[in-house]
């Protein structure tokens, strides 16, 4: 299922709208299906949505961070000095990447990364390794950078 996205700004209307299309025209070729969907759902129920996603692979072993997992063009350097790709947790261990079904979207100092470190924990999340600020610094790299 394509994530879930609410954006308070009106200047990004016309980014997210883009996003939305090209997100469906990648996951299913089908992009006025997938539009249809994601503007019908009614807000009261998330299980009456059908969906052709392919669930990814859990990944169930905790990340190392010591290990040379990063990929160094899309790395980024965390406050405490490791560098770690946004993307590179999204790998499903088959090559293949996916796109989120989940978006944390926060303000800066917000406990963003709190919540992302939080739900890494989880056995059944695979998180990204730092946050990948796609709609707001990359954009522009397209849908093929954000897998
Ligand atoms: N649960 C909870 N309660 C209170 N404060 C919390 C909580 N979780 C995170 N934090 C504090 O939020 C600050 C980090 O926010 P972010 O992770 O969003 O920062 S960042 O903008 O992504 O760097 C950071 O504050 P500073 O230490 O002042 O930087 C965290 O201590």
């Amino acid at each position: 299922m394509p994530p879930s996205l609410v954006v308070d700004n009106s200047n990004n209307r016309a980014k997210e709208t883009d996003f939305l299309g090209k997100y469906a025209e990648a996951e299913s070729g089908r992009p006025d299906l997938m539009m249809s969907k994601l503007l019908s759902r009614p807000q009261s129920s998330w299980t009456d949505v059908e969906s052709d996603y392919d669930e990814p692979t859990v990944r169930r072993a905790p990340r190392d961070f010591s290990k040379d997992e990063v990929d160094a063009d899309r790395a980024e350097e965390w406050d405490d000095g490791r560098r770690v790709s946004p993307l590179s947790s999204f790998s499903n261990g088959s090559g293949s990447k996916k796109l989120p079904q989940a978006i944390i979207i926060g303000v800066k100092k917000g406990g963003t990364r709190a919540l992302l470190e939080f739900l890494r924990v989880h056995p059944d999340i695979r998180a990204v390794g730092a946050e990948p600020h796609f709609f707001d610094r990359n954009y522009d790299n397209g849908l093929d950078w954000y897998r």
